[in-house]
């Protein structure tokens, strides 16, 4: 019944050199992840997130331990891995299909022709609905639109990985709903690998099999990891008299303003 391991991330620790000397972000952080498995990265700001997240797509390499994807050790970025950033980073001077367009052909340009690169492009607009926005550029759409193309474009490079670093934070409470339940949709039929970071409790619960739960910083680390076992398809109104749902939320609040009270506070 074991699901295949997919990412694991053994004993990882990572310290960060300062101009004000050594700072211990993250401390023994372990972790495997299934294939089609949908994580969730929480805990308060500061506490190493990105960090670990950053880990996991290469971006930046851990001073200690073991990370493996699809078991290979994880020595850089690498297009298995899609990332998705808060800023949706696009580039502002290419449409839309054409940033999609890019991600597409630098992943799959040395094997296949020009139609299939375009056919990957708009399968990949239309996953996200922006099949219409295709020849808008950057400024001309809005927030959530352009959140929407940073996540086909991510999708478009067909990654065995989704790592995705609050990719609603930014978005308005209604666009957000919007997005999160695309995002169900979406790794419903691709059957993507997903760990995403997110401050959000009830984006957490709704969207995630297993919820990680990260203690304060410095050198935090795994807390507790909350299995969801809430049946699939979701839907977020029913979700909101279930009772099971209320009590994961309760129990992911009770750890993160209990257990590991804001670090804020302590300044203030
Ligand atoms: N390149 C770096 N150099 C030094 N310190 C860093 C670096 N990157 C992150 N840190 C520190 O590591 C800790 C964790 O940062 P990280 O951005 O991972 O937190 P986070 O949980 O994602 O926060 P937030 O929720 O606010 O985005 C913080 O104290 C941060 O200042």
């Amino acid at each position: 019944m074991a699901a295949k391991k997919f990412i694991e991330v053994r004993g990882a620790e990572m310290v960060f050199e300062t101009r004000k000397g050594r700072f211990h972000a993250l401390r023994n952080i372990n972790l495997t992840v299934a294939q089609g498995e949908f994580i969730t990265l929480i805990g308060h700001s500061g506490c190493g997130k990105s960090t670990l997240l950053n880990l996991i797509a290469g971006l930046t390499e851990a001073t200690d331990g073991a990370l493996i994807c699809a078991g290979r050790e994880i020595d850089g970025p690498s297009p298995e891995r899609g990332v998705v950033f808060q800023n949706h980073s696009l580039l502002p001077w290419l449409s839309c299909f054409d940033n999609v367009y890019l991600a597409v052909e630098r992943v799959f340009g040395a094997r296949e022709d020009r139609n299939k690169l375009r056919e990957r492009t708009a399968a990949a607009l239309a996953m996200v609905g922006l099949t219409a926005a295709g020849a808008k550029r950057p400024n001309e759409i809005s927030g959530g639109m352009k959140q929407r193309v940073g996540i086909a474009r991510a999708l478009s490079m067909e990654p065995k990985v989704l790592l995705m670093d609050e990719p609603f934070g930014a978005l308005d409470a209604l666009t957000r709903a919007h997005l999160q339940d695309e995002l169900l949709r979406i790794v419903a039929n691709t059957g993507s690998t997903v760990v995403m970071v997110t401050h959000d409790v009830d984006e957490a619960v709704l969207l995630s099999d297993r919820i990680v739960m990260m203690t304060n910083g410095p050198a935090a680390t795994i807390g507790e990891i909350a299995e969801i076992r809430l049946p699939r398809p979701r839907d977020r109104v029913a979700l909101a008299l279930d009772p099971l749902y209320m009590e994961y939320r309760t129990h992911v609040l009770e750890f993160l303003h209990r257990r590991q009270a804001n670090p804020m506070r302590a300044v203030a």
